[in-house]
């Protein structure tokens, strides 16, 4: 069995007085065993690589989550110093990448930060700083230096019937983690809501009329793949999905 290519949109960090373009490990592991799949970093050079050329050798894009924020200017709002931080090279590069992916049909996974970026990339707004909205529970990771206690299943999200994540999981409760404090505003072009936090929190979108996979979870499930039931799913789907791509194109 073929093992697709997958690129991972990387952030950059200064490290050691270098900038450096990487991705965290549990992405990449649940790729190669949750997804059996080859990840390949993409360093965020914005459209200085041409990315066209860049996704006609891949069979599938993983947009990571990440600590940063989209920059609110390419949803219509001022950054703030309280709102960052941010990563203007990697908001370059994710977001003309996540649109021609979609535009060429090649299976897309866009997690947390990622999600995001995909409803930014359509013309959607964001939320920040739920935790202080009206009616909004607190999202934000636990204050901890364990990163499982960080990435604990903090609560459930309900699954819309039907839908591409639903029959991905085959349930309509899962329960999820929960590291963000920012959500979905406006809904881009063409997103469809696929689950929901009690408080209203989008928790997962898909692309109506998408010619490939698409699927975006507000939530982490590259951290429990090897032992959560609807994670492991996830990636197996889209490990599936890249696979028949790579065949097919
Ligand atoms: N910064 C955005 C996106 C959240 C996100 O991708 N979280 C992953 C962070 C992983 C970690 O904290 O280790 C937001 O806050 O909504």
């Amino acid at each position: 069995m073929t093992q697709p290519l997958i690129l991972v949109i990387s952030d950059v960090k200064p490290l050691d007085g270098y900038d450096w373009h990487a991705a965290p490990s549990t992405y990449l592991q649940a790729l190669i065993k949750g997804a059996n799949a080859i990840p390949v970093i993409l360093p965020s050079f914005g459209t200085e690589i041409d990315l066209e050329a860049v996704l006609n050798r891949v069979d599938g894009v993983l947009a990571t989550g990440s600590r940063s924020n989209v920059n609110p200017k390419l949803y219509g709002q001022e950054p703030t110093e309280a709102n960052g931080p941010y990563d203007l090279d990697r908001d370059a590069t994710s977001l003309p990448l996540l649109r021609l992916a979609i535009d060429k049909g090649i299976p897309v996974f866009a997690i947390c930060r990622g999600m995001q970026e995909l409803n930014v990339a359509f013309g959607g707004t964001l939320l920040t700083e739920i935790q202080e909205l009206e009616g909004r529970t607190d999202h934000r990771a636990p204050t901890s230096g364990d990163q499982d206690e960080r990435f604990r299943i903090a609560h459930p999200v309900e699954v819309k019937p039907a839908s591409q994540l639903g029959k991905a999981v085959q349930n309509q409760s899962i329960e999820v983690n929960s590291l963000h404090r920012q959500a979905l505003g406006e809904l881009g072009t063409g997103l469809e809501i696929e689950a929901q936090a009690a408080d209203g929190t989008i928790e997962a979108v898909s692309v109506k009329g998408a010619k490939g996979f698409v699927l975006a979870t507000q939530w982490h499930p590259e951290y429990w793949f090897a032992s959560d039931g609807p994670s492991k799913k996830l990636f197996s789907a889209f490990g599936d999905a890249a696979r028949h791509y790579a065949a097919n194109k």
